[in-house]
């Protein structure tokens, strides 16, 4: 039996901490806003992040990080990409010094353009890290619904033996050291999941969306390349696996936002959509490493009221006419 610490009490924080509580781990799950906790500890079940979902009595949640944090071997930070870096500070001094890391978040810090991997390795360097990234609601895990991600480590040993460690009966895990492939298409569906979205929001049809997941999914494996990660890893679980899931179902918090932006709906008080902080870095990424990534970039304007819509559709459908491969 492990002891695990979920740190970040969001839906994905809670998925993860009923899956292990079920498997029969000792988890501990923190977060810092005390009415979800209280309510976690009085009711189980986290209402304000997945309401209906009853979950383990076993789950210990707390609002103390050293409560959370001692003695365990797993550590899961599962707080929103824009958040690690500040989460990752505040907590060097709690954590265990044999615990492994394994880093939740799918995005790239739009301030400085780092990959979770990188914020942690300059916060607290030296600790073994793992991400893990694959098609995963939160409320199918949640529910014990099954699913297949990866889990991803600089050597393959590190890899292995999270992947042995995080996989349950209904959560199978895929090893892999291809950590930048891995994180890198994580982030970047998200921002394709936004246009996926889109098309959808503004009625333009299920044959757009297929053509635009396709060409998102070319955008996603040149730019990953570019970035570091392998083929490979962008054409399995973490890169297109997700981007399918995602690009399919307004279940995804990131389509759905797309598809309120394509009904020119009001985007205040959606839920959490990495995509939206992700499109901008994610562009600049592409122009600085000379990939060509139109859809991601218009995302990007879209986002930032550079374009309509409209002008959107129009600008992708208008790029010159090239050969489809090479
Ligand atoms: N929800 C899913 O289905 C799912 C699945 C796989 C991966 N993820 C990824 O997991 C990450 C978290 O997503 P989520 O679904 O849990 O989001 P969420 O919006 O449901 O919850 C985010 C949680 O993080 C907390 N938080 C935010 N900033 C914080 C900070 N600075 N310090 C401490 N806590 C902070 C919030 O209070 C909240 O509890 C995202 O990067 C997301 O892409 C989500
Ligand atoms: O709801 P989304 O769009 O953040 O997607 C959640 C997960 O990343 C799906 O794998």
């Amino acid at each position: 039996m492990s002891t695990i610490a979920v740190l970040g009490a969001g839906a994905w924080g809670t998925a993860l901490a009923a899956l292990y509580a079920r498997g029969g781990e000792a988890v501990r799950l923190w977060g810092r806003d005390a009415a979800t906790i209280a309510a976690i500890e009085a009711r189980r079940e986290n209402p304000r992040y997945l309401p209906g979902i009853a979950l383990p009595p076993s789950i210990r949640p707390t609002t103390a990080p050293a409560k959370a944090l001692a003695g365990a071997d797993l550590v899961l930070l599962v707080v929103p990409a824009q958040s690690l870096g500040g989460l990752a500070a505040d907590l060097a001094e709690d954590l265990p010094a044999h615990a492994t890391l394994v880093l939740c978040a799918k995005g790239i810090e739009r301030r400085t353009g780092r990959f979770m991997s990188d914020i942690v390795a300059e916060v607290l360097p030296d600790r073994p890290v793992g991400i893990l990234s694959g098609p995963s609601f939160a409320s199918d895990v949640a529910c014990g619904l099954p699913t297949a991600v990866t889990v991803a480590a600089k050597d393959g040993e590190t890899a292995d033996a999270l992947a042995r460690g995080l996989s349950t009966e209904s959560f199978r895990c895929y090893a892999s050291d291809d950590l930048r492939g891995v994180e890198a298409g994580g982030a970047l569906k998200n921002v394709l999941a936004l246009a996926a979205g889109v098309v959808i929001g503004r009625s333009l049809g299920a044959s757009a969306q297929a053509a635009l997941v396709t060409r998102g999914f070319v955008e996603l494996r040149r730019l990953g390349e570019a970035l570091g990660g392998r083929a490979e890893t962008l054409m399995g679980l973490s890169g297109l696996g997700d981007l399918i899931l995602t690009c399919s179902s307004p279940q995804s918090r990131n389509f759905a936002y797309g598809a309120a932006l394509g009904r020119g709906e009001d985007l205040s008080g959606l839920k959490l959509a990495e995509g939206v902080f992700t499109a901008a870095i994610a562009a600049r990424l592409a122009r600085e490493n000379g990939i060509e990534a139109p859809i991601v970039e218009t995302v990007a304007e879209l986002l930032s009221g550079e374009l309509s819509v409209d002008e959107a559709a129009q600008r992708l459908l208008q790029r010159p006419l090239k050969r489809e491969v090479g």
